[in-house]
């Protein structure tokens, strides 16, 4: 039987090119073919295939064992927290951090702990409804799957959680950080289930990438 290995597209999978092959996996060559349909490609190894999904999606499909193996955001582990995926390695790349944010002209001036209920808008409801529930504070989420930076300026809400990297989005669109609600890198993830099933394959896959890590 084949293992799965699921990478989000975008800018994690130009990260993760290096390493893969480092890790003695080179995919085919129709998967830098950017006219190429296809959605599963084969590898350098016949008992590796290779899935290209959306970051989010990495997740799930190795939540329920469509992938073994997968690379992905801390952000996505934290938003789903499946408990079926196990997370053994950190990859040290996709590094940013999720944050509050607030439009710069009035950032700070509403004192949070004075308030029982906010309206925030971001890609990820669960994260951002845990981060202020710990301070006591109930939210209204407007749940957007991309340029949340817009929400503020339209009166969709004032308060956005998103990643931030540079910060250069944020200041392009007036807005400031105001907390950081966690450090973000992605992961190696691999579907316990898998792991327990066929130890010596996914253990081996596991150390692959842990020694390219190192190389
Ligand atoms: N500015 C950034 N700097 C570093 N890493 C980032 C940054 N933005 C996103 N990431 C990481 O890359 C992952 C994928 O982000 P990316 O922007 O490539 O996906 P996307 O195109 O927004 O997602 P989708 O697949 O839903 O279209 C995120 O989950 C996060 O872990
Ligand atoms: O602090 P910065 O360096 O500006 O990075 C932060 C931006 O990067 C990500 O977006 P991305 O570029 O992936 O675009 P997308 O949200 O449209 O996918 C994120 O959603 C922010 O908008």
């Amino acid at each position: 039987m084949s293992i799965v290995l699921a990478l989000p597209k975008g800018r994690i999978l130009k990260e993760a090119g290096p390493l893969l092959a480092r890790a003695g996996l080179v995919p085919e060559p129709e998967y830098t073919d950017e006219n190429s349909r296809k959605l599963r490609f084969h590898t350098s190894r016949p008992d590796v295939d290779l899935i290209r999904v959306r970051s989010f999606d990495v997740a799930t499909f190795v939540a329920f064992g469509a992938a073994e193996i997968g690379i992905c955001g801390s952000d996505v582990l934290m938003e789903f927290d499946y408990p079926e995926v196990y997370a053994p390695l950190d990859l040290g790349i996709g590094e940013c951090r999720i944050s509050v944010a607030e439009p710069k002209d009035d950032a700070g001036q509403t004192d949070l702990s004075r308030v029982s209920a906010i309206r925030v808008a971001s890609k990820y409801p669960n994260t951002a409804r845990r981060h202020f529930a710990r301070r006591g504070i109930q939210t209204e989420m407007v749940e957007l799957s991309g340029a949340m930076e817009l929400a503020p300026g339209l009166g969709l809400s004032r308060i956005i959680v998103d990643l931030v990297q540079t910060g250069s989005t944020l200041k392009a669109n007036g807005l400031v950080e105001t907390d950081v609600i966690a450090q973000i890198s992605s992961k190696l993830i691999v579907n316990r289930v898998a792991l327990k099933t066929r130890p010596d394959e996914i253990g081996a896959w596991i150390e692959a990438f842990q020694k390219a890590l190192a190389a």
